[in-house]
């Protein structure tokens, strides 16, 4: 075996795709001592980036088909949605012997990809940060996927990404899907829809006294910053996931089910569903079910809210009901996808965590989903919501997908910049949440 700093030396390295993740990766890749990197963007951006990496050690390349015949290890970084189109163009022209990855969030498409349009004399190893650009990598999972490589070409992939200090999580392709179909895509839809229903009845949370303190402060920073987002990161992971649907579908479908009930008034069903639920998720003991424990004092340390303390009128939180709805439909046991975890899902599942192992908590939000009348217009926006989001993935439409994201970003936006502190109190929050 070469050494690790003669292999530093001569073995080339591949990004084609610069945006946030691409740039996340070179730069760690050279900061961690990796000398020959060749990397690009599409051709009509080769000036720009040849001016942005001058002096960065860099060899900026033209285009793919330039990186790829001297690279050994190459990532593609570009939007799923492009990942066929990109690899059937850059594909041929890969090395003899490389090793090829991606990094797109869904990799059932990239999988394809790469099998219709590798040579077969290629090796691949695809992998998948689970985190967003602007954290920092050490300590994260990062999925590593051995799918068609020797033994000796997945370990050269694994020396060079042990620049990014991640948690290795070996998992095949189909595994990686299911799990990040709950760990992300319902996730977002959450966020997404409460988003959504926001923006349909034209009301900033911070400025509504049902988003007063503790787990609002959650949701509304999650919200936002999803918004404040790519929203093809969002649909590549929905659309293109073949697992996604499935479970986004049971999340719309619990949010109906229990908002049926709460409007009937059905009380003694109700609770038995909701406490069923929770029993499932939340009740059993066990070395796989070990808590986040989200403290009070960090949930209130951080709130958006201009509404006292004091005037908060109580929240049914159906948004969180029904995740624990779905997941018991489903059969699943959240922590077991921890290993997976993005800094989103372990805060999603910390607050849905907070609700239900505090009894008085729980007892008020089904109180309040049953009988405040207050509440009852959002949670009808947020019933609505859901569902739209989930028809939008179902049918599988990006441009649908992009407009109605879009549509509501552009509602938070307006008060970006009057408000300009609360974004960046938006963005230090989580970031102290996701120092936990
Ligand atoms: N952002 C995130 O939080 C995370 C994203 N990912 C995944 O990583 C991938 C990249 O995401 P991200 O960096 O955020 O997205 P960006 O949109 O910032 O970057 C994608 C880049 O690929 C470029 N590109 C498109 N086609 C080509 C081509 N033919 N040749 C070279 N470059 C091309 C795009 O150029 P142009 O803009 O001109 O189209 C763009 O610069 C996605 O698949 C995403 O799902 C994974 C983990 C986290
Ligand atoms: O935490 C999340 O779910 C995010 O929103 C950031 C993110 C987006 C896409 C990925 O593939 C990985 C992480």
């Amino acid at each position: 075996m070469v050494s690790y700093d003669i292999e530093k030396e001569s073995l080339e390295i591949g990004l084609i795709g610069l945006g946030d993740m691409g740039q996340l990766y070179a730069n760690r890749i050279v900061a961690a001592g990796w000398k020959k990197v060749n990397i690009c963007d599409q051709p009509n951006q080769y000036e720009k980036f040849k001016e942005l990496f001058k002096d960065c050690g860099m060899n900026v390349c033209r285009d793919g088909h330039a990186v790829s015949r001297r690279s050994d290890f190459i990532i593609y970084s570009v939007e799923a949605e492009n990942i066929d189109r990109v690899v059937a163009e850059y594909g041929p022209s890969t090395k003899l012997g490389a090793i090829v990855a991606g990094q797109t969030s869904v990799k059932e498409p990239e999988i394809r990809a790469f099998e219709k349009h590798l040579p077969d004399d290629v090796h691949i190893v695809s992998c998948h940060s689970l985190h967003g650009p602007t954290v920092d990598s050490e300590g994260q999972p990062l999925v590593m996927i051995q799918h068609r490589a020797s033994k000796e070409k997945f370990e050269i992939a694994l020396r060079i990404l042990s620049c990014m200090d991640s948690e290795v999580v070996k998992l095949s392709y189909k595994e990686h899907d299911r799990i990040t179909a709950d760990t992300q895509a319902v996730t977002h839809v959450a966020f997404l829809s409460m988003g959504t229903a926001w923006k349909t009845q034209r009301q900033f949370p911070w400025e509504t006294p049902q988003y007063v303190g503790g787990i609002e402060n959650v949701k509304v920073h999650m919200a936002l910053r999803i918004y404040s987002n790519k929203w093809h990161v969002y649909a590549g992971l929905a659309i293109m996931n073949p697992s996604a649907k499935t479970q986004i579908q049971q999340y719309a479908q619990s949010v109906s089910d229990l908002f049926k009930l709460m409007i009937q008034e059905k009380e003694k069903e109700f609770k038995s569903r909701v406490k069923k639920a929770g029993e499932f998720v939340f009740g059993e003991c066990s070395d796989s079910r070990e808590p986040i424990l989200l403290s009070d004092t960090l949930l209130d340390k951080y709130s958006l809210s201009i509404v006292p303390k004091d005037k908060r009128k109580p929240n049914s939180h159906l948004s969180l009901l029904a995740m624990v709805d779905c997941w018991y439909t489903l059969g699943i046991n959240p922590y077991e996808h921890m290993v997976c975890q993005t800094p989103l899902f372990r805060l999603w599942t910390g607050i849905t965590e907070y609700l239900f192992r505090n009894a008085e908590m729980l007892e008020e939000a089904i109180h309040s989903a049953l009988y405040s009348k207050d509440i009852r217009a959002d949670d009808m926006e947020f019933y609505s919501a859901s569902k739209g989001w989930a028809e939008c993935v179902n049918i599988g439409n990006m441009h649908a997908y992009q407009k109605r994201f879009e549509d509501t970003a552009k509602f938070f936006e307006s008060r970006y910049s009057e408000e300009e502190t609360s974004l960046l109190v938006c963005c230090y929050v989580v970031t102290k949440l996701e120092e936990r």
